[in-house]
């Protein structure tokens, strides 16, 4: 066995490679957590670290000053005084008119508003367990993720609560009602005295915070169940970070990706630990309306999936440069945080190109490591074009060659597994048998990515192992469509695959095997799926076949589906 200093000695200070043990680690100083067995919510802890920007002496946050929030759509601001003062007034109101408590899993089914990083705050700080869905999910798939969370109560609004069940209807909350707003802004007397109470169970950080939907590696969507302490350790990673840089102006963040995901969730998490303004993104993406906000809101810094920088350089800059894009002044703008799905090299540059001062941090991360994984930090990591950054504080991983399980050097590309104390507890409603295909039993998780590290500690992924597609860095995992069409009665067989596409990075593409005599086209299968699926898991191709290639066990295979589709077809992509 290496004892820990030797093995300090066999780490390469380049990239963090052990070449006794083949794990990678990180090169930035360990970011402190606290001790794993206090009593602490995310909420807490999130509010402690905004806490010491305004305690010291020298500090100039004001808290009646500095906002919070930002509604992109009204326009309307929330300071930092009128923030906290909701969270506390919404979380006696919680427990006292609704009566919510510590183990309870509340279902939230809304898109952005002002409400939901105040809601997501109270109930976390209560332990109540936070389970965000995607507003535009049809019926169906919220009944999945129902029955995998399985919430004592629903939050919604008044155009979402239609899809929930009838079961749970009964047990719903309005955020864009009345009775909200005013459990937001005042709290009853009832619920001080339980506020007060010191019997009030406490949070541990081992209790699980919150329940996300990702598809994993294979299979239907899965409930991701992350702890205080995973929640905890990837602010504390985030914090550690900014004070490594020195980051001292407040930033704007405008998140354009959805809050019900990792991403933007644990964006609003951050933008508070750092007393920074959030702007809440419109109900519905509209990249026109995004430029205006960034430009009115002096936007410091976007979360963006890549359509949206591939969107930035398709517009039309001034003559003059500037930043200015489709009439909008975004000089404002200092970087743009670009995760979800690969951001095309070119694209960076035609981008670097139009926006100079704009750095482009990528990221690798998923919701079962919490978000990030490896991050470009400085200037000098986003001018590696093509990789991801580097592993982030506290984290270690492993590339692990797929077939034979062995860990492999730099440059050599395998399977990506990650260990450290963001990765997830494990999915809702998997026994320890469900989660060992995932996290083997010395705590490495399995991304089912393929990528490789460079001696510099750069990731690069490469491709990907794991049944998924990419729609505009949404998962659409192919079993779920499959299995929709194998229950149609003209189709025998069946198997979906991604298939490049330069707006949305792939879309879902199907084969199909016909019954005999079954004369079922390319439309029938197409709206066959779309009315049971949300828009961006739409089957956008159709191919017929005679029959899907799979291995002796039945397995479909996908490489071989994948090498037809591209060798058959022109590489642009209609849009439906
Ligand atoms: C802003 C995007 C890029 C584009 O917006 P869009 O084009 O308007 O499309 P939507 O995504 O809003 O909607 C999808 C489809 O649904 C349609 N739609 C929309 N709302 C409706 C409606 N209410 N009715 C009916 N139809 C509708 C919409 O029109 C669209 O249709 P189509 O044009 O056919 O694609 C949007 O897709 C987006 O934000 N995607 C990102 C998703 C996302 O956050 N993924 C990340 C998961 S977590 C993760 O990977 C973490 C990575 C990470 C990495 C690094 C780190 O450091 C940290 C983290």
């Amino acid at each position: 066995m290496v004892m820990a200093e030797e093995q300090t000695m066999m780490i390469d200070p380049k990239c963090g490679f052990c070449s006794e043990t083949k794990i990678y680690h990180s090169l930035l100083p360990p970011a402190p957590l606290p001790p794993s067995t206090s009593p602490l919510s995310i909420s807490d802890y999130v509010l402690s670290l905004l806490h010491q920007h305004y305690s010291s002496s020298t500090s100039d946050f004001y808290p009646e000053r500095v906002t919070a929030l930002i509604d992109s759509e009204s326009g309307d601001r929330v300071s930092y005084t009128e923030f906290l003062s909701q969270i506390e007034s919404l979380t006696r109101s919680l427990k006292s008119v609704i009566g919510l408590c510590k183990g309870d899993t509340a279902f939230i089914l809304s898109p952005a508003t002002p409400q939901i990083p105040v809601l997501y705050l109270s109930l976390l700080s209560m332990g109540v367990v936070v389970s965000p869905s995607n507003p535009i999910s049809t019926a169906s798939e919220i009944s999945h993720q129902i029955n995998l969370c399985k919430p004592a109560i629903a939050f919604g609004t008044s155009e979402t609560t239609h899809k929930l069940p009838p079961v749970l209807r009964c047990r719903t909350v309005l955020v864009d009602s009345h009775d909200f707003h005013s459990m937001m802004h005042h709290s009853t007397s009832l619920g001080q005295n339980q506020m007060d109470s010191e019997e009030e169970e406490k949070v541990s950080q081992s209790d699980t915070a919150a329940i996300l939907y990702s598809s994993g590696t294979t299979g239907r969507v899965k409930g991701v169940a992350l702890s205080h302490r995973n929640l905890i350790a990837s602010v504390a990673e985030v914090y550690a970070y900014k004070q490594m840089l020195k980051v001292s102006t407040r930033a704007v963040n405008y998140s354009t990706v959805p809050l019900f995901h990792i991403y933007g969730f644990t964006a609003i998490l951050e933008s508070v630990t750092m007393g920074d303004t959030f702007v809440i993104p419109m109900k519905r993406f509209d990249f026109s309306k995004m430029l205006k906000a960034v430009e009115k809101f002096k936007v410091t810094v976007l979360a963006a999936a890549p359509p949206v920088v591939l969107a930035m350089t398709k517009g039309q800059p001034a003559p003059e440069g500037g930043g200015i894009l489709d009439g909008c002044d975004l000089s404002s703008l200092e970087g743009i945080r670009c995760g979800g799905s690969p951001l095309r090299t070119e694209v960076i540059v035609k981008f670097g190109k139009l926006f100079p001062n704009v750095a482009i941090r990528q990221g690798y991360g998923i919701t079962e490591a919490a978000c990030a994984i490896f991050r470009a930090a400085d200037a000098w990591d986003c001018r590696r074009l093509g990789s991801t950054g580097k592993l982030i504080a506290n984290m270690q991983v492993k590339i692990v060659d797929p077939v034979t399980g062995v860990a492999l050097p730099p440059c050599k590309q395998g399977e990506l597994w990650a260990k450290g104390p963001s990765i997830m507890e494990g999915y809702v409603g998997e026994g320890s048998e469900g989660i060992s295909s995932t996290i083997d039993a010395e705590g490495w998780l399995k991304t089912g990515d393929l990528c490789y590290v460079d001696n510099e500690g750069f990731l690069y992924v490469v491709d990907r192992l794991k049944e998924l597609i990419k729609y505009k860095g949404y998962q659409v995992p192919p079993a779920e469509l499959e299995e929709m069409l194998l229950s149609h009665p003209d189709i025998l067989d069946a198997a979906v695959i991604p298939y490049p596409d330069e707006e949305a990075g792939e879309v879902p593409m199907a084969f199909v095997v016909r019954k005999p005599q079954s004369s079922i086209d390319e439309t029938q299968v197409i709206n066959f799926i779309s009315k049971q699926v949300a828009p961006y898991k739409k089957i956008r191709r159709v191919e017929f076949t005679d029959s899907i290639p799979k291995n002796a066990p039945g397995k479909i295979l996908r490489k071989e589906l994948k090498k037809l589709a591209l060798s058959k077809l022109p590489a642009t992509t209609s849009k439906l």
